[in-house]
C-alpha cells in the first residue's frame, strides 16, 4: 500500500526540512566552531612541530623565528585579512545585499521590509564587534576583562625613559601617574607603548571576531539564495524569458553573474575566516582564551539568528534571513 509522504516524514523532521528550504540552518550547525577549536588546540598540544614552537618560545629569550608560516603574527592573511576583517565581513554583506534576488528582484515592500531587517541584524553584530573588540565607553569589553582579571600593562618604555623626578612631591606625582597608565591603557595603547600585556584573562578578539563574522555572513548567504527567496520557479522563469527582449535577457544574463560571483566572495569570506580560525587554534592563544571568544561571539549569533526563531517580538524587529 502507498503510503503518501505527509504520513512519513513527522511534523519535526518536516519543520527542520522547510527550515533548510528557506536557508536557516538548524543550531547544531553551530558546533563546527567548538569542534574547529578542539582540532586546532588538540593538534597544538600533540603535534611535534607545534610542540616545539612552544618550547623554543619559552626557553629562549627575544623573539623566536616561528616554524609555520601561519604561526607569524605577520603573515599575509592575518595582515590584510584578520587585522581589517570587519571591512571584509561589511563589504561582502554589502554584496549580498545588491546582487541577491531576495533584495533585488521580489516585490518593493518585501524588498524594502527584507533590507532594512538584514540592516539591523548587520548593526546588531556591528556593535557587539565594536563593543567588544573596539570600544566601550573607553576601553573595550575584552580589555576591561583583561584589567579585571589583573592584568596590567608592563614594561612600558615611554615610563623608563622618562627622567628621574628630582622632589618627592614629583616623585608621588610620577608615581601616581605611572599607576593610571596601566591601569586605564588597552591592548593597543599598551603595544604602542612597547609595553607588554600581561597577567590578566586575555579574550581571544580573533576568534571571537573570526566565529561572529563567519558564522553571520554564512547565514545571511544562505538565508539570500533560500528556496523562498527565488521569486519565480523555474518553468515561470523560462517562460518570461521567452517573453523578454534581447536587451533584458542580457541584462539577467549580467545580473545572475553578479548574483554568482557575490555569493562565492561572501563564501570566500567565510571560508578564510574559518581557516583563520583553524589557525589562530594551532598556533595562538590558551584553551581558555578561545573557549571565551568563542562563547562571546556564539551568545551574539544565537541572540541574532536563533532567538527569533521563537521570540516573535524579536523576529518581527530584527526577522530571519532567507523570510
Ligand atoms: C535601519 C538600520 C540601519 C543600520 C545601519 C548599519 C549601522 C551599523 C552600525 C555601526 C556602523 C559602524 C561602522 C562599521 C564599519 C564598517 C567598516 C569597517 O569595519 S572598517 C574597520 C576595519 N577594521 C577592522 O576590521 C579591525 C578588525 N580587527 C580587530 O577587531 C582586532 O584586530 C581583532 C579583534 C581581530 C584581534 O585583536 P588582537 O590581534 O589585538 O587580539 P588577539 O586576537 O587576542 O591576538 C593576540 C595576538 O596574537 C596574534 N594572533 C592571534 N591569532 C593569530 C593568527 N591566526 N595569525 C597571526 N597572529 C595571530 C595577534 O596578531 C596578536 O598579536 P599582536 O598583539 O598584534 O602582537
Amino acid at each position: 500500500m502507498a503510503t503518501s509522504s505527509s504520513t512519513t516524514i513527522s511534523p519535526r523532521r518536516h519543520e527542520s526540512v522547510s527550515r533548510w528550504r528557506s536557508g536557516q540552518p538548524p543550531a547544531f550547525a553551530l558546533l563546527v566552531y567548538p569542534i574547529t577549536l578542539l582540532v586546532g588546540s588538540l593538534y597544538s598540544a600533540i603535534s611535534p612541530t607545534a610542540q616545539s614552537q612552544q618550547q623554543s618560545t619559552a626557553t629562549r629569550p627575544g623573539p623566536v623565528v616561528p616554524i609555520n608560516y601561519f604561526a607569524r603574527k605577520d603573515n599575509i592573511f592575518n595582515i590584510y585579512f584578520v587585522k581589517v576583517g570587519w571591512a571584509w565581513t561589511t563589504l561582502a554583506f554589502v554584496s549580498l545585499l545588491f546582487t541577491q534576488q531576495a533584495y533585488t528582484h521580489s516585490p518593493v515592500e518585501l524588498r524594502a521590509k527584507r533590507s532594512i531587517k538584514a540592516l539591523l541584524r548587520y548593526a546588531v553584530v556591528t556593535c557587539a564587534w565594536i563593543l567588544t573588540t573596539q570600544w566601550f565607553f573607553g576601553p573595550a569589553i575584552i580589555d576591561r576583562m583583561f584589567t579585571l582579571s589583573g592584568g596590567r600593562c608592563e614594561n612600558i618604555s615611554i615610563l623608563a625613559d622618562s627622567p628621574s623626578p628630582s622632589s618627592s612631591a614629583a616623585a608621588g606625582t610620577a608615581h601616581k601617574v605611572t599607576e593610571e597608565i596601566k591601569t586605564i591603557f588597552t591592548a593597543v595603547a599598551c603595544k604602542a607603548a612597547a609595553g607588554h600585556w600581561k597577567g590578566g584573562h586575555d579574550v581571544s578578539g580573533h576568534v571571537f571576531m573570526l566565529v561572529l563574522a563567519s558564522a553571520f555572513l554564512a547565514v545571511e548567504a544562505l538565508g539570500a539564495s533560500s528556496e523562498e527567496c527565488k521569486p519565480l520557479a523555474d518553468g515561470a522563469k523560462e517562460k518570461q524569458h521567452n517573453i523578454n527582449t534581447m536587451d533584458h535577457s542580457a541584462v539577467a544574463d549580467i545580473d545572475d553573474r553578479f548574483k554568482v560571483w557575490s555569493l562565492r566572495f561572501v563564501w570566500g569570506v567565510a571560508l578564510l575566516s574559518w581557516w583563520m580560525l583553524l589557525m589562530t587554534a594551532i598556533w595562538f592563544h590558551t584553551w581558555l582564551e578561545k573557549l571565551s571568544g568563542l562563547l562571546i561571539a556564539i551568545s551574539v549569533i544565537y541572540i541574532t539568528y536563533y532567538l527569533p526563531r521563537t521570540l516573535t517580538s524579536w523576529r518581527y524587529v530584527i526577522g530571519i534571513p532567507g523570510i
